[in-house]
């Protein structure tokens, strides 16, 4: 076991500082639970002094969230009576309420924003935390733009506000100006001079990612004897954001041996945590975000699943499976290579391959990667069919497979307000099915056409779309997650009509239902 390092999140108060991403009240109960479950030590609910909306959110958090076990409950005051007072009336009704108030400590702050001097804001810091102290035993404070500030000036700020009560000292690189060899040492100096006066108040830091360097400069901290660090799910946060909790717990763990740093944690429970975010605030996680994009743990070119297949740490730092998702994905495309065909055909059960018959199948598998962006299982059986079709077509493997498959051939979508109705041309083997409905919206009455056509009871869990180019060419990207009897099947597709592309997403995940029922019978 290393050293603890206390982790504060602060998704629902920075991290909803991002533009569109406001919560209610419900979305942040529920996200400060899922927090919980993930094992943060501290949430910071908002900054109830902002509105009557986030006062009675954190209130609500305090009273559901942190009225068991020994989470802290805190929110966000300036150094102003009414701020903090909002701060105790929301949050006291936690089991370990804190209030947390900041202040800025630059020069710019100091006098350009507030037009002041640093005497006058170093009392009025002191005068505030008296009086936070008045109301609660934990009391943090925040040295705003701590990064570029006059180091003198900020140690005596700090001495001057422990003395006064603080328990917590954040140190905030707020506009994300620092850099890790330079943040690391100002936390040495200052984790010296703090333990010297008061080894129990923790020191703690808050990075913003402005440069990119925000989980750089927070594991410099923790390096150089930072206590605590303040993080958001998925790194979202004011501006570029902030230090991603997910990066910074796994690079702990990842790198034990550098740190010697362990946090609590669960990081089974990241990626859920992740996607709850994720919906609830309405913002996509960029897909090669490290841990939490959709690529964090997907592999395409051949030399790289080749490696994957033979030893799984040729190209794997961190486990899928210890942030919570099923396996590493292998995604089949024209970069991919005979290894990660032939391990894919193994698994829909189409072993014993004849080196020739693998390589038909293979220059089958290339042609249509070629015209695809991704190559499904379903394709795979399609082109194991032609093969045996065209080569040997008294083999077993000659199934007709397609007849099981659907392929959405024409579509038509009329969407209004009042009456957004469907149609649908899909084609099943040799049969072609039609069928037309009307939903609350143009993607539930193509739903609904596209599921009377399959005849499946299936229910859609989620729906994702995005732009993954600009312009007239734009493609919609569509991320769909249905569940069949008990289990999830998620599918995407792309295309630059983003009706088609949901239909083309819905089709494959519909699908891959067909091939999780092939399988079993081909094993
Ligand atoms: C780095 C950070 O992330 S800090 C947190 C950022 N979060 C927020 O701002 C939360 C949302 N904010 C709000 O709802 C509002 O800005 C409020 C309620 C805080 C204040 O609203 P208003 O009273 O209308 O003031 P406004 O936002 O326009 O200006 C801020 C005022 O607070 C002062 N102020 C700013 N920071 C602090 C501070 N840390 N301590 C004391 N006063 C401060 C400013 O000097 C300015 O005062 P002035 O009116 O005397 O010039
Ligand atoms: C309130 C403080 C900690 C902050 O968000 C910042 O300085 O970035
Ligand atoms: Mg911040």
């Amino acid at each position: 076991m290393g050293r603890k390092i206390w982790v504060f999140d602060t998704t629902l108060r920075d991290g909803e500082q991002v533009p569109g991403a406001k919560l209610n009240l419900y979305e942040k109960v529920e996200i400060a639970q899922q927090l919980k479950k993930l094992g943060v030590d501290i949430i910071e609910a908002g900054f109830p002094a902002s509105s009557q909306g986030d006062f009675d959110a954190v209130k609500a958090v305090a009273e559901k969230v942190g009225t068991t076990g020994d989470i802290m409950i805190t929110a966000l005051a300036r150094a102003v009576k009414a701020d903090i007072d909002a701060v105790y009336h929301a949050v006291k009704y936690a089991e370990n309420p804190m209030i947390h108030m900041v202040l800025g400590t630059s020069d710019i702050h100091v006098e350009k924003k507030f037009s002041k001097s640093k005497d006058q804001i170093l009392q009025i810091g002191v005068d505030a935390v008296k009086y936070a102290k008045t109301l609660l035993p934990q009391v943090q404070y925040s040295t705003e733009d701590a990064s570029r500030s006059d180091f003198e000036y900020l140690w005596k700020t700090i001495e001057a506000v422990m003395r006064a009560g603080a328990t917590m000292i954040n140190v905030p690189d707020t506009v994300g100006f620092a850099e890790p060899e330079e943040f690391g040492e100002m936390i040495f100096k200052l984790n010296n001079r703090m333990k010297n006066l008061d080894d129990s108040v923790l020191l703690s830091v808050h990075c913003h990612n402005d440069l990119g360097m925000a989980t750089a400069n927070t594991l410099a901290a923790i390096k150089n004897g930072a206590d605590k660090v303040e993080c958001t799910i998925n790194g979202i946060g004011e501006r570029a954001g902030n230090a991603a909790l997910e990066e910074v717990v796994m690079a702990l763990k990842t790198r034990s041996t550098i740190y010697n740093a362990d946090t609590r944690i669960n990081t089974k429970e990241i990626i859920n945590t992740s996607r709850l975010v994720s919906s609830f605030m309405g913002l996509d996680v960029q897909v090669n975000k490290a841990i939490t994009g959709d690529n964090a743990f997907a592999h395409s070119s051949g030399i790289h699943q080749d490696g994957l297949l033979k030893s799984r740490d040729a190209y794997e730092i961190v486990h899928p499976e210890d942030v919570g998702l099923d396996d590493m994905e292998l995604v089949l495309t024209a970069r991919s290579g005979r290894h990660a065909v032939k391990n894919a055909l193994e698994k829909l059960g189409f072993s014993n391959l004849s080196t020739d018959e693998f390589e038909g199948i293979f220059e089958g598998f290339l042609k249509l990667a070629d015209a695809k962006k991704e190559v499904y299982d379903h394709d795979l059986y399609v082109i194991v069919e032609s093969y045996y079709e065209k080569h040997d077509a008294s083999h077993k493997n000659a199934t007709h497979y397609s007849d099981q498959f659907f392929d959405i051939e024409d579509l038509q979508v009329v969407s209004n307000t009042s009456f957004p109705s469907a149609s649908v041309k899909v084609r099943k083997g040799n049969e072609v099915l039609k069928a037309s409905a009307v939903g609350s919206g143009p993607i539930d009455a193509l739903y609904s056409a596209i599921a009377e056509i399959t005849s499946m009871d299936v229910k859609l869990v989620e729906y994702n779309i995005n732009s993954v180019s600009r312009g007239k060419e734009a493609l919609g990207k569509v991320k769909i997650t249905i569940e069949h009897e008990g289990e999830k099947y998620m599918a995407k597709a792309a295309d630059t009509d983003i009706l088609k592309a949901s239909a083309l997403a819905y089709m494959n995940a519909i699908n891959s239902i067909v091939v999780a029922k092939l399988t079993p019978v081909m094993n």
